[in-house]
């Protein structure tokens, strides 16, 4: 097996370029790989493309991602966008980790390098595939997309005069944290509009709207329990944003991984959902900012593969 490489060595404030330095001496002699070290943003879908052109007949070719969940999503649009089907690995090195905790791949890098090498057969996972029509963009996501709370959440961490120091900083920190209680003062509620499958619904106050593909967000927090890689499906949590009392009570069900299943929430679980914002909300697709813009967004479930043996 040839393993290529693609390393972030940023992510994580750095912590990816100490996971390449601790797992370096461990491959060497023992794997045949090649390493692609990104110099600027999304460096890494050049190199997934230039190798997806190298290989063009997966010829026993697995292309090993080194960063956070952001490196991960870029590398397999790179791949996708490219034709190809090559199987890819993670050794999660940033700051959320969410794709390794909700796939089951280990934080510690050489547990996760493990998981990899002693792999036999690559395992199909089900992503998420989208297509928004007002910029006309289309992509895949491992985790989930956001539009509100969590969105705007990102946009102001990364936008932060403190983000070199506190390197994005979410959830579960004190930075983020503090993110989120100025997000709940200033996030105004908006409308939304769902199909999904036949039906229509209108939400004239949502706050938060997530479609996800496993149950972690923002570092490790539970936005969906029941979502799962394994099944062909996208979940959608929808929280709305009625008055103060309500708003706090969904913001702590969030942090407790339980608002997918209270009884304030909305919950789908569907092959397809098709939804829309008729206000500039901000949005995020796997802790990418995505802006402050419209969205009319199609979304729906494709397939990759995966060279990793999932923890049990
Ligand atoms: N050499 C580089 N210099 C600056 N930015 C880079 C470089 N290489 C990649 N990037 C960008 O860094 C961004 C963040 O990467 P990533 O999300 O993997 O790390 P993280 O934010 O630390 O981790 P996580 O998303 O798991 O919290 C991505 O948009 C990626 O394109």
């Amino acid at each position: 097996m040839h393993y290529e490489i693609i390393l972030n060595p940023t992510a994580g404030n750095g912590k990816a370029k100490k996971t390449w330095n601790i797992l370096q001496p461990v491959i060497e002699g023992q794997l045949d790989y090649s390493l692609h070290q990104t110099d600027y943003a999304n460096h890494e879908a050049f190199f997934a493309k230039r190798i997806a052109k190298a290989h063009p007949h997966n010829s026993d070719t697995v292309v090993i991602v080194i960063g956070g969940d952001g490196t991960l999503h870029n590398v397999l649009n790179g791949l996708v966008k490219a034709g190809s089907t090559l199987p890819l690995s993670y050794i999660p090195a940033g700051t959320g980790n969410d794709f390794a905790r909700g796939y089951g791949i280990s934080l510690n890098p050489e547990k996760a390098l493990q998981q990899i090498v002693s792999t036999t057969k690559a395992h199909t996972i089900t992503i998420g595939h989208y297509t928004e029509s007002i910029k006309n963009e289309e992509g895949y996501f491992l985790n989930n997309i956001g539009i509100g709370f969590d969105a705007a959440i990102v946009s102001r961490t990364n936008s932060s005069k403190a983000k070199k120091s506190l390197n994005k900083l979410r959830l579960g920190n004190f930075s983020y944290l503090s993110k989120a209680f100025g997000v709940i003062y200033d996030q105004q509620p908006f409308q939304l509009t769902l199909q999904e499958q036949g039906h229509h619904y209108i939400f004239a106050n949502a706050f938060i709207v997530v479609a996800t593909n496993h149950p972690y967000i923002g570092g490790g927090f539970q936005i969906d329990r029941s979502a799962n890689v394994n099944d062909d499906a996208i979940s959608m949590v929808i929280a709305e944003r009625k008055n103060w009392l309500l708003t706090l009570w969904e913001v702590i069900q969030f942090g407790r991984g339980k608002l997918a299943e209270s009884r304030f929430a909305h919950h789908f679980h569907a092959k397809t959902l098709h939804y829309s914002t008729t206000s500039l909300e901000f949005g995020q697709i796997d802790g990418e900012n995505m802006g402050n813009r419209f969205y009319d967004l199609n979304v729906d479930t494709s397939h990759y593969q995966f060279w990793q043996e999932p923890l049990n």
